[in-house]
């Protein structure tokens, strides 16, 4: 609990399925219980979302409803108000959010911002601000011919890579804007700014238009990453005066100014609390669990994914590289899998009656290699690799329909993590047997799928004081970017790690990583190679 004096920093995380907070004082402690709060999107009735999201019939397009991200921070606001949350304390905010998701301003709207009245919510203000009020997402994949145009025109896939750290991918802004720029040109002519989810959420509390920063700014096929300037030959190919829609990326720990005048009026907080560039939330995970050079970071959240810090940028056609958010000059590398929390949730309802108790349990009664069986499951379009549909194996690689409801338990778990296994090590990510392997997210709440992600990996996997990493991490970075200019994020990270040391979540089972998930590795591989791809 912090000191009464002590100053507070919150973190805020505008993820897929819900916004969080996370407050730390001075000492980075937590004020874990007293105020760790969320709100959950789909609570939100009348925005029809399911996990936080809109499918559309295509099967492709997926949009969240901005307003309905403004509604829940209304709402977050409030429930922090009504446990007399310090707020005048607060000295300083950053937001995390989830990556390539994009936000419309129509023109007129940073005036608006300006002049928030604090008698009314932010959602009834800002109803009419979004020119685009659905906002595209992560889980959208309906944007392969805007993909293949950018790397026609743009000198090939392995060019663009290079370039901005990642091929084209169907879920990165750049791509999401130049199909808007086809299919709603006349509502993107009306936007004077677009934001991403993570400096969206900096903007509702700057009260003006908060810059991208390199890192998130990564994950749009727009930025060069080695020179952090906007790489004008994907601007031109997506949108005319894109880079007037952007404004110019930040370094990730810029205070972008000091908090609007409507929340020192409304919430009390202090005229003088700074406002930190956002980042994604994946980077701000990495800032959250302090991740250092060597740990394997696994964060099992909606999205399932796996990333590192790396000191060079090399990328290749598949995964990312992201400018590293804790220090510009570095990078990070990162591998992302639609079908994670939200697959597993769906075969735990199917198979174990919602509960993940008995989900556990289910994993418990089967062995390691599940007597030879595979799955498969891939309910989303995935992206690594660009298949969709559930694909099941007998153990003699056979095609088959269904799998009993523990087979299948295990199926999904052992599939998913095998499939990432199989790519973190063609990627070269260095995973030895004393490599840190540090879990976050929802899942990594459940022992029995870290005991399979540990042996998959034949690494001890470690968790960290909370799953909300990404929340933790904003709220980091905005301690550090307070700090005395130059003074490097591992201070922070030292003293995090004093604070709440990780814990050994489990030890691999050598003898099953090399008897069973070794050559297990090698029929998916396979096995994945020979699926159909949707491209
Ligand atoms: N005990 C558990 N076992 C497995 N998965 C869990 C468990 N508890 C929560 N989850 C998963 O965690 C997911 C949410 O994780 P979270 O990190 O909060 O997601 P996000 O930040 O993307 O909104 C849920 O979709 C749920 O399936
Ligand atoms: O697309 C990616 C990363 O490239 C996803 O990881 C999103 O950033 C969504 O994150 P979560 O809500 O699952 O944490």
């Amino acid at each position: 609990m912090a000191e009464s004096g002590s100053k507070l920093y919150l973190g805020l995380d505008f993820s897929t399925q819900q916004i969080k907070a996370t407050i730390i004082d001075d000492s980075l402690e937590l004020l874990l219980g007293d105020f760790d709060t969320s709100v959950s999107f789909d609570d939100l009735r009348q925005y029809n979302t399911s996990g936080g999201v809109i499918r559309h019939e295509d099967g492709r397009t997926v949009t969240a409803p901005t307003i309905m991200w403004v509604e829940a921070l209304d709402i977050l606001l409030n429930k922090l108000k009504s446990l007399n949350f310090p707020f005048e304390k607060v000295a300083g905010i950053s937001s995390s959010g989830q990556q390539h998701g994009s936000v419309y301003w129509r023109k007129g709207s940073e005036e608006v911002l300006k002049s928030l009245e604090p008698s009314q919510t932010l959602a009834s203000q800002l109803q009419s601000v979004f020119s685009i009020p659905q906002s595209p997402i992560w889980m959208d994949s309906s944007t392969t011919e805007q993909c293949k145009q950018l790397e026609q025109q743009c000198g090939g896939s392995l060019v663009v890579a290079k370039k901005t750290g990642s091929r084209a991918y169907e879920r990165f802004t750049g791509n999401q804007i130049a199909k808007l720029n086809i299919v709603d040109t006349v509502n993107l002519r009306d936007t004077e700014r677009i934001s991403l989810v993570s400096s969206f959420g900096v903007t509702l509390f700057a009260g003006n238009y908060a810059p991208i920063d390199y890192s998130d700014g990564s994950g749009m096929n727009l930025l060069d990453i080695q020179s952090k300037n906007w790489w004008q030959e994907a601007l031109d190919v997506c949108c005319p005066n894109l880079k007037d829609l952007l404004g110019e990326p930040v370094p990730s720990n810029t205070v972008v100014g000091n908090i609007s005048d409507y929340y020192v009026k409304k919430y009390g907080f202090s005229p003088d609390c700074k406002i930190v560039a956002g980042t994604g939330d994946n980077p701000s995970s990495l800032a959250g669990m302090t991740l250092q050079e060597g740990d394997v970071e696994v964060s099992l959240g909606t999205s399932d994914t796996v990333f590192l810090w790396i000191t060079e940028a090399d990328p290749q056609l598949m995964g990312h590289v992201f400018v590293n958010p804790v220090d510009s000059l570095a990078f990070m590398a990162l591998l992302c899998y639609k079908n994670g929390s939200l697959t597993r949730q769906r075969i735990r309802d199917q198979c174990s009656n919602g509960d993940w108790t008995e989900f556990e349990q289910l994993l418990a009664s089967t062995n390691p290699g599940n007597g030879g069986c595979i799955g498969f499951y891939y309910d989303d379009p995935e992206i690594t690799p660009p298949v969709v549909g559930v694909h099941r194996f007998s153990s003699d690689d056979t095609p088959v329909d269904s799998f009993t409801p523990e087979t299948e338990v295990r199926a999904v778990v052992e599939g998913q993590f095998l499939a990432k296994y199989i790519h973190a090590c063609s990627l070269g990510y260095r995973i030895t047997p004393s490599s840190r392997i540090l879990a976050t997210g929802g899942a990594a709440e459940n022992k029995q799928i870290l005991q399979i992600l540990a042996n998959v990996f034949n690494a001890c996997v470690y968790t960290g004081v909370t799953t909300s990493s990404a929340s933790l991490g904003a709220a980091y970075r905005a301690k550090h970017a307070l700090m005395e200019p130059g003074t490097s994020f591992e201070t922070i990270g030292q003293l995090a790690r004093s604070v709440y040391p990780y814990s050994l979540g489990v030890e691999p089972q050598r003898d099953v990583h090399e008897k069973v998930y070794q050559p297990m590795a090698e029929r998916v591989e396979s096995l994945l190679a020979q699926l159909p791809t949707f491209q």
